[in-house]
Protein backbone atom coordinates (compact mmCIF):
# COMPACT_ATOMS: atom_id res chain seq x y z
CA UNK A 1 0.00 0.00 0.00
CA UNK A 2 1.28 3.73 -0.66
CA UNK A 3 1.17 5.89 2.15
CA UNK A 4 -0.88 8.07 0.44
CA UNK A 5 -3.49 5.28 0.98
CA UNK A 6 -2.16 4.09 4.69
CA UNK A 7 -2.97 8.05 5.69
CA UNK A 8 -6.71 7.36 4.68
CA UNK A 9 -8.93 7.47 7.70
CA UNK A 10 -11.24 4.82 7.92
CA UNK A 11 -14.95 5.21 6.92
CA UNK A 12 -18.00 4.28 9.23
CA UNK A 13 -21.42 3.79 8.58
CA UNK A 14 -24.83 3.41 10.45
CA UNK A 15 -27.08 0.90 8.62
CA UNK A 16 -30.59 -0.08 10.14
CA UNK A 17 -32.85 -3.33 10.08
CA UNK A 18 -36.21 -3.39 8.56
CA UNK A 19 -39.59 -4.65 9.16
CA UNK A 20 -42.13 -5.66 6.08
CA UNK A 21 -45.21 -3.92 6.85
CA UNK A 22 -46.38 -5.75 4.59
CA UNK A 23 -44.86 -8.93 2.37
CA UNK A 24 -47.40 -10.05 0.01
CA UNK A 25 -45.62 -13.16 -1.99
CA UNK A 26 -46.41 -14.31 -5.64
CA UNK A 27 -45.81 -17.66 -7.48
CA UNK A 28 -42.34 -18.83 -8.03
CA UNK A 29 -40.36 -17.34 -10.41
CA UNK A 30 -38.11 -19.39 -13.67
CA UNK A 31 -35.01 -17.56 -11.63
CA UNK A 32 -36.42 -19.29 -8.52
CA UNK A 33 -37.54 -15.90 -6.84
CA UNK A 34 -40.53 -15.20 -6.16
CA UNK A 35 -42.30 -11.47 -6.85
CA UNK A 36 -42.92 -9.52 -3.95
CA UNK A 37 -45.10 -6.69 -3.18
CA UNK A 38 -43.57 -5.16 -0.01
CA UNK A 39 -43.34 -2.41 2.08
CA UNK A 40 -40.14 -1.99 3.70
CA UNK A 41 -40.01 0.28 6.75
CA UNK A 42 -36.29 1.13 8.50
CA UNK A 43 -35.73 1.17 12.34
CA UNK A 44 -33.49 1.97 14.73
CA UNK A 45 -31.83 -1.24 15.13
CA UNK A 46 -28.84 -0.36 13.83
CA UNK A 47 -25.34 -2.25 12.69
CA UNK A 48 -22.13 0.09 12.00
CA UNK A 49 -19.92 -0.99 9.05
CA UNK A 50 -16.17 0.41 9.41
CA UNK A 51 -13.92 0.60 6.57
CA UNK A 52 -10.39 1.42 6.95
CA UNK A 53 -7.29 0.86 4.49
CA UNK A 54 -5.39 -2.98 4.66
CA UNK A 55 -2.71 -4.25 3.17
CA UNK A 56 -5.07 -7.26 2.75
CA UNK A 57 -9.12 -7.65 2.35
CA UNK A 58 -10.35 -8.65 5.78
CA UNK A 59 -13.62 -9.25 7.80
CA UNK A 60 -14.07 -9.27 11.75
CA UNK A 61 -17.84 -9.15 13.22
CA UNK A 62 -18.33 -7.75 17.41
CA UNK A 63 -21.79 -8.17 18.86
CA UNK A 64 -23.88 -10.72 20.65
CA UNK A 65 -24.45 -12.62 18.03
CA UNK A 66 -21.40 -12.13 15.95
CA UNK A 67 -20.23 -16.01 16.24
CA UNK A 68 -22.86 -16.48 13.85
CA UNK A 69 -22.01 -14.23 11.33
CA UNK A 70 -18.85 -15.39 9.38
CA UNK A 71 -15.74 -13.96 8.92
CA UNK A 72 -14.82 -14.87 5.30
CA UNK A 73 -15.53 -13.77 2.02
CA UNK A 74 -19.29 -15.30 2.80
CA UNK A 75 -19.44 -12.48 5.00
CA UNK A 76 -22.27 -10.24 2.90
CA UNK A 77 -20.50 -6.68 3.77
CA UNK A 78 -16.99 -8.08 2.41
CA UNK A 79 -18.30 -9.48 -0.72
CA UNK A 80 -20.12 -5.66 -0.91
CA UNK A 81 -17.01 -4.15 -0.91
CA UNK A 82 -15.30 -7.32 -3.15
CA UNK A 83 -18.01 -6.24 -5.56
CA UNK A 84 -17.31 -2.76 -5.93
CA UNK A 85 -14.00 -2.84 -6.00
CA UNK A 86 -13.77 -5.48 -8.97
CA UNK A 87 -15.70 -2.69 -11.03
CA UNK A 88 -13.18 0.10 -10.02
CA UNK A 89 -9.94 -1.69 -9.93
CA UNK A 90 -8.04 2.08 -10.68
CA UNK A 91 -9.45 4.06 -7.73
CA UNK A 92 -9.94 0.71 -4.87
CA UNK A 93 -7.47 -1.02 -2.59
CA UNK A 94 -7.80 -3.39 0.14
CA UNK A 95 -9.91 -2.65 3.07
CA UNK A 96 -10.81 -4.31 6.45
CA UNK A 97 -14.45 -4.32 7.16
CA UNK A 98 -15.55 -4.29 10.64
CA UNK A 99 -18.97 -4.75 11.76
CA UNK A 100 -20.68 -4.40 14.79
CA UNK A 101 -23.95 -5.84 15.06
CA UNK A 102 -27.11 -5.16 16.94
CA UNK A 103 -29.54 -6.31 14.23
CA UNK A 104 -30.58 -10.09 14.69
CA UNK A 105 -28.71 -12.81 13.10
CA UNK A 106 -31.08 -14.99 10.59
CA UNK A 107 -34.27 -13.05 11.94
CA UNK A 108 -35.76 -11.64 9.15
CA UNK A 109 -34.78 -8.22 9.38
CA UNK A 110 -31.87 -8.17 6.78
CA UNK A 111 -29.07 -7.62 9.11
CA UNK A 112 -26.65 -9.01 6.31
CA UNK A 113 -28.39 -6.96 4.22
CA UNK A 114 -27.56 -4.03 5.99
CA UNK A 115 -24.04 -4.68 6.39
CA UNK A 116 -23.71 -4.80 2.46
CA UNK A 117 -25.23 -1.39 2.45
CA UNK A 118 -23.25 0.09 4.57
CA UNK A 119 -20.04 -1.48 3.58
CA UNK A 120 -21.11 -0.13 -0.35
CA UNK A 121 -21.16 3.15 1.16
CA UNK A 122 -18.75 3.42 3.43
CA UNK A 123 -16.36 2.36 0.15
CA UNK A 124 -17.70 4.77 -2.04
CA UNK A 125 -16.61 7.15 0.05
CA UNK A 126 -13.37 5.93 1.33
CA UNK A 127 -12.19 4.91 -2.34
CA UNK A 128 -13.45 8.48 -3.96
CA UNK A 129 -15.81 6.89 -6.21
CA UNK A 130 -18.22 9.61 -5.96
CA UNK A 131 -21.37 6.88 -6.81
CA UNK A 132 -24.21 7.86 -4.27
CA UNK A 133 -26.95 6.25 -3.33
CA UNK A 134 -28.06 6.20 -6.77
CA UNK A 135 -24.86 4.52 -8.78
CA UNK A 136 -24.82 1.74 -6.04
CA UNK A 137 -28.12 0.72 -6.50
CA UNK A 138 -26.80 -1.61 -9.40
CA UNK A 139 -24.27 -3.49 -7.09
CA UNK A 140 -26.63 -3.78 -4.29
CA UNK A 141 -29.68 -5.60 -6.62
CA UNK A 142 -26.93 -8.00 -7.40
CA UNK A 143 -25.97 -8.76 -3.54
CA UNK A 144 -29.67 -9.43 -2.13
CA UNK A 145 -32.88 -8.43 -2.87
CA UNK A 146 -33.23 -6.36 0.52
CA UNK A 147 -30.35 -4.31 -0.16
CA UNK A 148 -31.50 -1.90 -1.98
CA UNK A 149 -34.08 -0.92 1.14
CA UNK A 150 -31.07 -0.73 3.29
CA UNK A 151 -29.06 1.83 1.60
CA UNK A 152 -32.53 4.28 1.00
CA UNK A 153 -34.24 3.29 4.48
CA UNK A 154 -37.20 5.34 5.16
CA UNK A 155 -40.49 3.41 4.65
CA UNK A 156 -40.71 2.51 0.73
CA UNK A 157 -42.54 0.25 -1.37
CA UNK A 158 -40.45 -2.88 -3.03
CA UNK A 159 -41.20 -4.43 -6.00
CA UNK A 160 -39.72 -7.09 -8.52
CA UNK A 161 -37.74 -9.80 -5.98
CA UNK A 162 -37.68 -6.80 -3.68
CA UNK A 163 -34.73 -4.76 -5.39
CA UNK A 164 -36.88 -2.18 -7.04
CA UNK A 165 -37.86 0.61 -4.53
CA UNK A 166 -39.73 3.69 -4.45
CA UNK A 167 -39.88 5.64 -1.48
CA UNK A 168 -43.64 6.12 0.56
CA UNK A 169 -44.86 9.41 1.88
CA UNK A 170 -45.11 9.18 6.02
CA UNK A 171 -46.22 10.98 8.69
CA UNK A 172 -45.34 10.47 12.39
CA UNK A 173 -43.32 7.89 14.31
CA UNK A 174 -44.19 4.18 15.26
CA UNK A 175 -43.26 1.89 18.04
CA UNK A 176 -42.29 -1.03 17.58
CA UNK A 177 -41.54 -3.78 19.86
CA UNK A 178 -39.10 -6.12 18.10
CA UNK A 179 -38.93 -10.15 20.01
CA UNK A 180 -35.62 -11.68 18.63
CA UNK A 181 -36.17 -15.82 18.76
CA UNK A 182 -33.80 -18.67 19.75
CA UNK A 183 -32.12 -19.72 16.32
CA UNK A 184 -32.45 -18.54 12.91
CA UNK A 185 -34.31 -19.02 9.87
CA UNK A 186 -33.07 -19.92 6.67
CA UNK A 187 -34.77 -17.52 4.04
CA UNK A 188 -34.74 -19.68 1.08
CA UNK A 189 -36.65 -22.78 3.67
CA UNK A 190 -38.97 -20.23 4.49
CA UNK A 191 -39.76 -19.74 0.54
CA UNK A 192 -39.92 -23.29 -0.30
CA UNK A 193 -42.26 -23.91 2.85
CA UNK A 194 -44.90 -21.47 1.11
CA UNK A 195 -44.79 -22.98 -2.12
CA UNK A 196 -45.04 -26.48 -0.68
CA UNK A 197 -47.80 -25.16 1.64
CA UNK A 198 -49.63 -23.53 -1.04
CA UNK A 199 -49.47 -26.66 -3.81
CA UNK A 200 -52.67 -26.83 -5.47
CA UNK A 201 -53.50 -23.10 -4.68
CA UNK A 202 -54.06 -20.67 -7.27
CA UNK A 203 -50.97 -17.50 -6.34
CA UNK A 204 -52.12 -14.23 -7.49
CA UNK A 205 -50.15 -11.57 -8.77
CA UNK A 206 -48.86 -9.74 -5.80
CA UNK A 207 -50.14 -6.38 -5.27
CA UNK A 208 -49.96 -4.15 -2.22
CA UNK A 209 -53.01 -3.09 -0.28
CA UNK A 210 -53.71 0.79 -1.19
CA UNK A 211 -54.89 0.99 2.91
CA UNK A 212 -51.64 0.18 4.44
CA UNK A 213 -49.89 3.43 2.21
CA UNK A 214 -53.16 5.77 3.46
CA UNK A 215 -52.65 5.09 6.94
CA UNK A 216 -49.01 5.32 6.91
CA UNK A 217 -49.66 9.10 5.39
CA UNK A 218 -51.60 9.64 7.75
CA UNK A 219 -49.79 8.53 10.78
CA UNK A 220 -52.48 6.52 12.19
CA UNK A 221 -51.32 4.03 14.23
CA UNK A 222 -54.53 1.97 14.93
CA UNK A 223 -55.11 1.69 10.54
CA UNK A 224 -51.79 0.82 10.11
CA UNK A 225 -52.24 -2.23 12.86
CA UNK A 226 -55.10 -3.25 10.52
CA UNK A 227 -53.11 -3.59 7.72
CA UNK A 228 -49.94 -5.34 8.60
CA UNK A 229 -49.81 -8.67 6.50
CA UNK A 230 -47.17 -11.02 6.04
CA UNK A 231 -47.67 -14.00 3.68
CA UNK A 232 -44.44 -15.94 5.00
CA UNK A 233 -45.81 -15.70 8.56
CA UNK A 234 -47.78 -18.84 7.55
CA UNK A 235 -44.73 -20.34 6.29
CA UNK A 236 -42.60 -19.54 9.36
CA UNK A 237 -45.53 -20.57 12.23
CA UNK A 238 -45.25 -23.81 9.89
CA UNK A 239 -41.42 -24.34 10.48
CA UNK A 240 -41.73 -22.95 14.33
CA UNK A 241 -45.37 -23.69 15.85
CA UNK A 242 -43.69 -21.94 19.11
CA UNK A 243 -43.52 -18.25 17.29
CA UNK A 244 -47.37 -18.62 16.59
CA UNK A 245 -48.35 -17.76 20.43
CA UNK A 246 -45.44 -15.49 20.91
CA UNK A 247 -47.60 -13.29 18.16
CA UNK A 248 -50.26 -14.03 20.38
CA UNK A 249 -49.37 -13.41 23.59
CA UNK A 250 -47.87 -9.61 22.26
CA UNK A 251 -51.48 -9.56 20.86
CA UNK A 252 -52.92 -10.20 24.27
CA UNK A 253 -50.79 -8.23 26.23
CA UNK A 254 -51.73 -4.85 24.49
CA UNK A 255 -49.56 -4.49 20.95
CA UNK A 256 -52.17 -2.96 18.81
CA UNK A 257 -50.98 -5.51 16.02
CA UNK A 258 -48.14 -8.05 15.38
CA UNK A 259 -46.79 -10.20 12.37
CA UNK A 260 -43.96 -12.06 11.97
CA UNK A 261 -41.15 -9.84 10.64
CA UNK A 262 -39.80 -11.04 6.88
CA UNK A 263 -38.89 -14.86 6.52
CA UNK A 264 -38.71 -14.58 10.57
CA UNK A 265 -38.63 -15.90 13.23
CA UNK A 266 -38.14 -12.45 14.49
CA UNK A 267 -41.90 -11.20 15.56
CA UNK A 268 -42.56 -7.33 15.95
CA UNK A 269 -44.85 -5.53 17.44
CA UNK A 270 -46.71 -2.01 16.91
CA UNK A 271 -47.25 -0.11 20.15
CA UNK A 272 -49.62 2.78 20.16
CA UNK A 273 -46.92 5.29 21.66
CA UNK A 274 -43.17 5.01 23.68
CA UNK A 275 -45.05 4.19 27.38
CA UNK A 276 -47.01 1.23 25.76
CA UNK A 277 -43.93 0.10 23.73
CA UNK A 278 -41.53 -0.40 26.80
CA UNK A 279 -45.00 -1.28 28.99
CA UNK A 280 -45.56 -4.19 26.40
CA UNK A 281 -41.69 -4.98 26.39
CA UNK A 282 -41.67 -5.70 30.29
CA UNK A 283 -44.61 -7.52 30.03
CA UNK A 284 -43.69 -10.01 27.28
CA UNK A 285 -40.71 -10.09 29.21
CA UNK A 286 -42.15 -10.87 32.64
CA UNK A 287 -45.23 -13.43 31.31
CA UNK A 288 -42.05 -15.67 29.95
CA UNK A 289 -43.00 -15.05 26.34
CA UNK A 290 -40.14 -13.35 25.18
CA UNK A 291 -36.64 -13.44 26.62
CA UNK A 292 -34.42 -11.08 24.03
CA UNK A 293 -36.99 -8.01 23.53
CA UNK A 294 -35.85 -4.75 22.44
CA UNK A 295 -37.83 -1.25 21.73
CA UNK A 296 -37.45 0.08 18.33
CA UNK A 297 -39.00 3.28 16.13
CA UNK A 298 -39.41 4.05 12.60
CA UNK A 299 -38.64 4.96 9.80
CA UNK A 300 -34.65 5.79 10.28
CA UNK A 301 -32.56 6.88 7.49
CA UNK A 302 -30.66 4.40 5.30
CA UNK A 303 -26.88 3.68 5.22
CA UNK A 304 -25.20 6.85 6.69
CA UNK A 305 -22.02 7.88 7.33
CA UNK A 306 -21.34 8.71 10.74
CA UNK A 307 -18.02 9.20 11.52
CA UNK A 308 -13.94 9.31 10.10
CA UNK A 309 -11.66 7.41 12.18
CA UNK A 310 -8.31 8.49 12.41
CA UNK A 311 -5.70 6.22 10.88
CA UNK A 312 -3.72 4.68 13.93
C1 LIG B 1 -38.00 -12.08 2.91
C2 LIG B 1 -37.39 -10.75 2.53
O1 LIG B 1 -36.52 -10.31 3.55
C3 LIG B 1 -38.49 -9.72 2.38
O2 LIG B 1 -37.99 -8.42 2.29
C4 LIG B 1 -36.60 -10.86 1.25
O3 LIG B 1 -37.46 -11.30 0.22
C5 LIG B 1 -35.40 -11.76 1.35
O4 LIG B 1 -34.32 -11.05 0.85
P1 LIG B 1 -32.81 -11.59 0.95
O5 LIG B 1 -32.58 -12.28 2.24
O6 LIG B 1 -31.95 -10.42 0.57
O7 LIG B 1 -32.85 -12.68 -0.14
P2 LIG B 1 -31.80 -13.02 -1.30
O8 LIG B 1 -30.44 -13.13 -0.70
O9 LIG B 1 -32.02 -12.11 -2.45
O10 LIG B 1 -32.33 -14.45 -1.69
C6 LIG B 1 -32.15 -15.57 -0.87
C7 LIG B 1 -33.11 -16.64 -1.31
O11 LIG B 1 -34.46 -16.31 -0.87
C8 LIG B 1 -35.41 -16.66 -1.86
N1 LIG B 1 -36.08 -15.43 -2.35
C9 LIG B 1 -35.63 -14.20 -2.00
C10 LIG B 1 -36.29 -13.07 -2.44
C11 LIG B 1 -37.41 -13.23 -3.27
N2 LIG B 1 -38.10 -12.18 -3.74
N3 LIG B 1 -37.84 -14.47 -3.61
C12 LIG B 1 -37.19 -15.57 -3.15
O12 LIG B 1 -37.61 -16.69 -3.45
C13 LIG B 1 -34.64 -17.38 -2.95
O13 LIG B 1 -34.66 -18.74 -2.61
C14 LIG B 1 -33.24 -16.81 -2.80
O14 LIG B 1 -32.25 -17.69 -3.30
N1 LIG C 1 -22.73 -9.43 7.57
C1 LIG C 1 -23.57 -10.43 7.85
N2 LIG C 1 -24.47 -10.30 8.84
C2 LIG C 1 -25.33 -11.32 9.12
N3 LIG C 1 -25.34 -12.50 8.50
C3 LIG C 1 -24.48 -12.67 7.51
C4 LIG C 1 -23.57 -11.63 7.14
N4 LIG C 1 -22.86 -12.09 6.12
C5 LIG C 1 -23.29 -13.32 5.86
N5 LIG C 1 -24.26 -13.70 6.69
C6 LIG C 1 -24.98 -15.00 6.67
O1 LIG C 1 -26.31 -14.77 6.18
C7 LIG C 1 -27.26 -15.50 6.92
C8 LIG C 1 -28.55 -14.66 6.96
O2 LIG C 1 -28.31 -13.58 7.83
P1 LIG C 1 -29.23 -12.28 7.91
O3 LIG C 1 -29.03 -11.75 9.29
O4 LIG C 1 -28.99 -11.37 6.78
O5 LIG C 1 -30.66 -12.92 7.75
P2 LIG C 1 -32.07 -12.27 7.63
O6 LIG C 1 -32.14 -11.07 8.51
O7 LIG C 1 -33.08 -13.35 7.87
O8 LIG C 1 -32.12 -11.81 6.12
P3 LIG C 1 -33.36 -11.26 5.28
O9 LIG C 1 -34.30 -10.57 6.22
O10 LIG C 1 -32.70 -10.32 4.29
O11 LIG C 1 -33.95 -12.49 4.63
C9 LIG C 1 -26.64 -15.72 8.29
O12 LIG C 1 -27.05 -16.96 8.80
C10 LIG C 1 -25.14 -15.66 8.04
O13 LIG C 1 -24.58 -16.94 7.95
Amino acid sequence: MTSHVENLPGVTVRVPAKINLELRVGPPRPDGYHGLATVFHAVDLVDHVTVTPAERWGVDVEGTDAHLVPEDDSNLALAAAKMLAGAHTEKAFPVHVHVCKQIPVAGGMAGGSADAAGALVACDALWGLGLGVEGLHEYAARLGSDVNFALVGGTAVGSGRGENVVPALTAGRYEWVVVQAEGGLSTPSVFREIDRLREGREVPEPRPAPELLAALRQGDVEGLAACLYNDLEEAAFSLRPELESVRDAGLMLGAVGGLVSGSGPTIVFLARDRHSACDLAAALVNSGAATRVHTAVGPVPGAQIVESTPPA
